[in-house]
């Protein structure tokens, strides 16, 4: 019988040992591109575990130059994050600075616009190692071209916080992050400089109290997850607005979402060539996800549901299309996935349109 411990928790880990002849350095300098929910709680951990954090922000900027963040968080209580710096744009932010780590932790939109455009500035040199804390699949081939000669972390994120208004952030538990070496070629042979880049990053978020665990195997676990966002997340907008728990309690949509599941599944099988789970079978990643969405809280709200909910643009490129493509090119029926999607780009077309918002055509 599968039991809910964390949404991590089944996930195979393998958390790398610092090797001992390795130099953690100190006084290294992040910038965050994003400081919303994701990025501002990232931001705010690494800072208190001692590290220097600037942030670029755009909706939020004037609340942020002016007051900083509020967060609170049923973690880490509630507290005030004032960054080192807070910047408008890349270009500003680019101007006194060549930054150790990027942490990209804008929405992943890439059927809106070119996602690398914004970082163009920032990249001086290979010292910058740009990390994606994005959710989806199939992020990282464009970062890979635009700037071949950095290093590229992607990360599966595992956090539950919310913008309420302009830097106001609540925040509950969850603030986990699993990630690795984004690969060209299967090669688990990491050298000095690489593995620097992994320990180096480990250290500052374990610094700041982030569950921070590294996997030899990245594309593995965001699959695995992702076997969740393109299921709960957007049968919580197309629904009309109910939340995951709800959603799983009815014996209905709990089947449904348990087959939509299973396409997803099979397709992340067959693209990185093996089961999504060493331990669990196709049908209990499945039975596990439901599982832990029953005892999340009615209060929780995917991030596509917060997306719709506030009129922004979702990410359905990255969390379902780039599945049904990969179906299409694996011959796998995806027909609950390919309906999802219709449905959730007719009601996302209602909000951008007037806003002027265009999707690229595919
Ligand atoms: C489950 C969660 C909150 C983890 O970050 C998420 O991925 C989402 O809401 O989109």
């Amino acid at each position: 019988m599968i039991s809910r411990k964390s949404l991590l928790y089944y996930c195979e880990i393998s958390t790398i040992k610092k090797p001992h002849s390795l130099q953690i350095e100190n006084g290294m300098h992040t910038l965050i591109v994003g400081a919303g929910s994701v990025g501002s709680m990232c931001g705010w951990r690494i800072k208190e575990g001692g590290e220097n954090v600037s942030v670029v922000c755009r909706s939020n900027y004037e609340a942020i130059k002016e007051n900083g963040f509020s967060i609170e968080s049923a973690r880490y209580g509630s507290r005030k994050f004032i960054p080192n710096n807070v910047y408008s744009t890349c270009e500003d932010a680019s101007k006194d600075q060549e930054y150790d780590y990027i942490l990209v932790c804008t929405k992943a939109l890439p059927n809106i616009a070119d996602p690398t455009d914004i970082l163009k500035p920032l990249i001086k040199s290979s010292k910058t190692v740009i990390v994606l804390l994005q959710n989806g699949i199939g992020l990282e081939d464009p970062y890979v071209k635009a700037y071949p000669k950095n290093l590229l972390i992607t990360c599966v994120v595992y956090i539950e916080s919310e913008q309420r208004q302009g830097g106001i952030i609540k925040h509950g538990k969850m603030m986990e992050l699993a990630y690795g070496l984004h690969k060209n070629k299967k090669d688990d042979n990491l050298d000095l400089i690489k593995n620097n880049a992994i320990s180096n990053f480990h250290n500052i978020l374990t610094s700041g109290g982030i569950t921070s665990t590294v996997s030899t195997n990245i594309q593995k676990l965001k699959w695995f997850k992702n076997v969740w966002n393109a299921t709960i997340s957007p049968m919580s907008v197309i629904s009309g607005k109910y939340s995951g728990e709800e959603l799983v309690r009815n014996p209905g949509t709990r089947q449904l979402i348990l087959n939509a599941m299973s396409e997803v599944i099979k397709v992340g099988e067959a693209v990185t060539g093996g089961p999504l789970h060493d331990k669990l079978s196709a049908s209990e990643i499945s039975e596990y996800f439901v599982i832990s969405t029953e005892s999340l809280l009615k209060t929780f709200i995917p991030s596509m549901l917060q997306d719709f909910i506030n009129k922004k643009p979702m990410e359905h490129q990255v969390i379902l299309k780039n599945v049904i493509e990969s179906a299409k090119r694996f011959n796998i029926n995806v027909p609950i996935l390919e309906t999802t999607y219709e449905l959730l780009v007719m009601n996302e077309k209602k909000y951008l349109k007037p806003k002027g918002i265009l999707l690229k055509s595919p």
